[in-house]
């Protein structure tokens, strides 16, 4: 579903990503984790088709920069991690948007779009917030509706963007439930970037690990997660407790205070 090779971004003079070779299969959901700056934004834009980019791309048998938004937008969806929501929307309108790729050409919603975006109010509990305005949300109320906006797309490669950093722990449950119940009903082709190593290890069967551009691990999260591993890229002090559910990372605390 996903097959980049050779990937290289340069934002400005920079270079930001550079020979990352990733093959996601269909289904398949890759948790991309790394340190701040390590690319994980970059990599997600340069597979919707936002950022400019070289090397092999090909989403869904699509090159992101050269297929038509309209067409790229029925293949992949992006939850943004600083999501732009235009003044006076509604949360179900702003949700509604994210049908506008399968419209007609008249661009009316049919009785179909409609119960898509019912069903994910209901799935996100987000019925008592479906009539206020979007720009008077509390960020983790945000960023469920704006997940909601991606799963509306129907896509067939979602990409999450810190989809849990604004998140209570029920409600970082309830929504990588959600996209894992889609996953496993759908299809549906997950990248994840995640600062949460315990989670990115929960949910993803595989974790891709970026630093300064380039993916310097790719395996299951008992392979990548290691504290010895991270303790270098991350320059952090962590242990990592081996559970049946993966992965479990804990930051070590600095000692006693004195
Ligand atoms: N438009 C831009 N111009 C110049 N540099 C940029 C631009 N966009 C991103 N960068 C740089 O590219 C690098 C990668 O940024 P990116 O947002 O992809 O990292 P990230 O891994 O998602 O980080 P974080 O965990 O902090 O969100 C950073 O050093 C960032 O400053």
């Amino acid at each position: 579903m996903i097959e980049c090779r050779g990937l290289r971004v340069e934002r400005g003079r920079t270079v930001v990503l550079d020979g990352v070779d990733l093959t996601v299969a269909q289904g398949e959901w890759v948790a991309v984790v790394g340190p701040n700056g390590a690319g994980k934004t970059t990599l997600l834009h340069a597979l919707a088709g936002l950022v400019p980019a070289s090397g092999e791309v090909a989403v869904g048998g699509h090159h992101p920069g050269r297929t038509p938004r309209r067409e790229m937008s029925r293949t992949v969806a992006l939850m943004p991690q600083r999501p732009v929501v235009p003044d006076g929307v509604a949360v179900r309108e702003l949700i509604l948007l994210g049908r506008t790729p399968h419209l007609s050409r008249f661009g009316t919603e049919t009785a179909d779009d409609h119960a898509v975006v019912d069903d994910l109010i209901a799935r996100l509990e987000l019925r008592a917030l479906a009539s206020r305005p979007a720009t008077n949300l509390s960020g983790g109320e945000l960023q469920r509706v704006v997940l909601a906006r991606a799963l509306a797309q129907q896509p067939r490669v979602l990409l999450l963007d810190e989809p849990t950093s604004a998140l209570d722990i029920g409600h970082q449950q309830q929504v990588l439930d959600l996209v894992q119940a889609l996953r496993v009903a759908d299809g549906l082709t997950v990248v994840a970037a995640m600062h949460d190593l315990t989670l990115a290890g929960q949910y993803g069967r595989r974790v891709v690990m970026l630093a300064g551009g380039t993916v310097v691990a790719d395996g299951t999260p008992a392979q990548v997660l290691t504290a010895d591993r991270i303790g270098a890229v991350y320059d952090a002090r962590v242990e990592v407790l081996d559970r049946p559910g993966g992965p479990v990372v804990l930051p070590v605390g600095p000692g006693p205070v004195t």
